[in-house]
C-alpha cells in the first residue's frame, strides 16, 4: 500500500500489532514473491474509460448464490481476529452486516460461527455470512462444521482447495510463532469427533483431498459452495461439472505456493473457462477502488479483500472495518463514474489495457 486513507490504518494496525501478530497477517509463503505480484499485478493495467453515458447516481448492487452485496467486496476469510482486536470477528461481523456486505468467517475464527452470526444479524437482519472450510481428514469432523455452520444460519460454504498442506511462512518460523496466545483459540474446532473434551483440535490440512471431498460436501448440505483457490482454467471447469456455485480465484493472498501468478493475471483464464456457468470471485491484492473495477472489468462477479479488513480491525475494531469498507465502496463508485458506468455491468473487458504497452484499436 502507498498512501490514502487505507494506508494509513495499515500504518496504525503496524504501530499496535504485536510485531508477531502483524507479520503473521502481513507475510507471504517463501521470498514472498506472488505477496508482492498480487498487488504489482494491478498497478501494471489501466482502464480505459468511457465517456459521455453516466448516470447521477451509479448501482453497485451484485446479487451472488448465499446473499446480495450492496457493495462488489465482500470480506475474505481470515483466521483468528481477537489477534488484531478484542472483539475479533464480532467486530468485523457487525461492520460487514452494516456496510450491506457478505463476511466469509473462517473455520480458524477465535469466535464460533453462532456467535458470529448472531453479531451480524443484530446489526442487520438479513445479512449473510458465509462459512469457510478446509476439508477436514476426518470426514466425522467436516461433516460436524457443515452442520455448526447451517445451525448458525450461514447462507454459503466456501471450501479452500488451495492448501493440501500448509505453506511455509518464514516470518513466522523466524518469530517462533506456531501458537495463539492463552486464551485465543480457534472456537469452531472446539468439541469436535476425535478431539478432547471440551477442547480444541487443529484444523487438518490434507494433501490427498479430492473432488471426491467436494462431491461429499454436496451431499451433506443444500447451501451453495464456492470453491476458493482456484488458478487453473481446467479446475475452474471441474469445480462447475462437480456443482459448485461459484469460484473464487485467489493465491491465498501469497500464504500458499509461491510460484503462482498474481491473482489478477489468472483471472481472465477462469473468466473464459467458466463461461459465465456460475460467478467468479477472485481476490488478492486489492487495495483500492480502482483494483476492484479493473478485477470487476476482467469478468470478476466481486472481489475479496483480506489484510486490508485486517489493519482496519486493528487499528479501530469494528469502526476500523467499517472504514475500510465506506472507503472500497466510495472509491468503486467513483472510478465507476470516471469510466462512465451506470452499474458493475458497465465494467467490460474493453476498458481494461496493459500499461507500458500501447493501446489497440478494439471496439467490443
Ligand atoms: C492472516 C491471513 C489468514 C488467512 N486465513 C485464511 C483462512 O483461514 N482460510 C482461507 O481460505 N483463506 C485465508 N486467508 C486468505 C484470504 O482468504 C485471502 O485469500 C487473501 O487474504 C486475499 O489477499 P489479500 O490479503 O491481499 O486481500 C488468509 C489470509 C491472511 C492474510
Ligand atoms: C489457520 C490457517 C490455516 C489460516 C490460513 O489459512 C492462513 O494463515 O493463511
Amino acid at each position: 500500500m502507498s498512501t490514502g486513507p487505507l494506508a494509513e490504518l495499515h500504518d496504525k494496525a503496524r504501530a499496535v500489532l504485536d510485531p508477531v501478530h502483524y507479520d503473521y497477517y502481513a507475510g507471504g509463503v517463501g521470498d514472498e514473491v506472488v505477496l508482492g505480484e498480487n498487488e504489482a499485478a494491478f498497478r501494471r493495467l489501466a482502464l480505459l474509460p468511457r465517456v459521455l453515458r453516466g448516470a447521477p447516481t451509479r448501482d453497485l448492487g451484485v446479487d451472488l448464490p448465499g446473499g446480495h452485496l450492496d457493495l462488489p467486496v465482500l470480506v475474505a476469510p481470515t483466521a483468528f481476529h481477537r489477534l488484531a482486536h478484542p472483539e475479533g470477528e464480532l467486530a468485523t461481523a457487525r461492520a460487514a452486516a452494516a456496510a450491506g456486505t457478505v463476511l466469509v468467517s473462517g473455520v480458524a475464527s477465535t469466535v464460533a460461527i453462532g456467535d458470529v452470526v448472531a453479531a451480524a444479524r443484530a446489526v442487520r437482519a438479513e445479512a449473510s455470512v458465509w462459512f469457510q472450510l478446509y476439508p477436514q481428514p476426518d470426514q466425522d469432523v467436516t461433516a460436524c462444521l457443515v452442520e455448526r455452520a447451517e445451525r448458525a444460519g450461514c447462507t454459503a460454504l466456501v471450501v479452500t482447495a488451495d492448501s493440501p498442506v500448509f505453506g511455509r511462512h518464514r516470518r513466522d518460523a523466524e518469530h517462533g510463532f506456531h501458537d495463539l496466545p492463552a486464551g485465543l483459540a480457534a472456537e469452531n474446532m472446539r468439541d469436535l469427533p476425535g478431539g478432547p473434551p471440551g477442547g480444541v483440535r487443529d484444523i487438518g490440512m490434507s494433501p490427498s483431498v479430492s473432488w471426491r471431498d467436494l462431491d461429499r460436501l454436496r451431499e451433506l448440505t443444500s447451501l451453495p459452495l464456492w470453491l476458493k483457490g482456484v488458478l487453473h482454467p481446467r479446475d475452474a471447469v471441474l469445480a462447475v461439472e462437480h456443482g459448485v456455485a461459484g469460484v473464487v480465484v485467489s493465491n491465498h493472498g501469497g500464504r500458499q505456493l509461491d510460484l503462482v501468478p498474481a491473482a489478477v493475471e489468472a483471472l481472465p483464464a477462469v473468466v473464459d473457462a467458466v463461461a459465465g456457468r456460475v460467478p467468479v470471485l477472485l481476490d488478492g491484492g486489492v487495495r483500492g477502488g480502482g483494483d476492484v473495477a479493473v478485477a470487476l472489468a476482467l469478468g470478476a462477479a466481486a472481489v475479496g479483500v483480506g489484510r486490508p479488513v485486517l489493519w482496519g480491525l486493528a487499528a479501530d475494531g469494528e469502526a476500523g472495518v467499517s472504514r475500510v469498507l465506506a472507503v472500497l465502496r466510495d472509491e468503486v463508485d467513483h472510478v465507476l463514474a470516471l469510466c462512465g458506468g451506470r452499474d458493475l455491468a458497465d465494467l467490460t473487458p474493453d476498458l481494461v489495457v496493459s500499461r507500458g504497452t500501447g493501446v489497440s484499436g478494439r471496439c467490443g
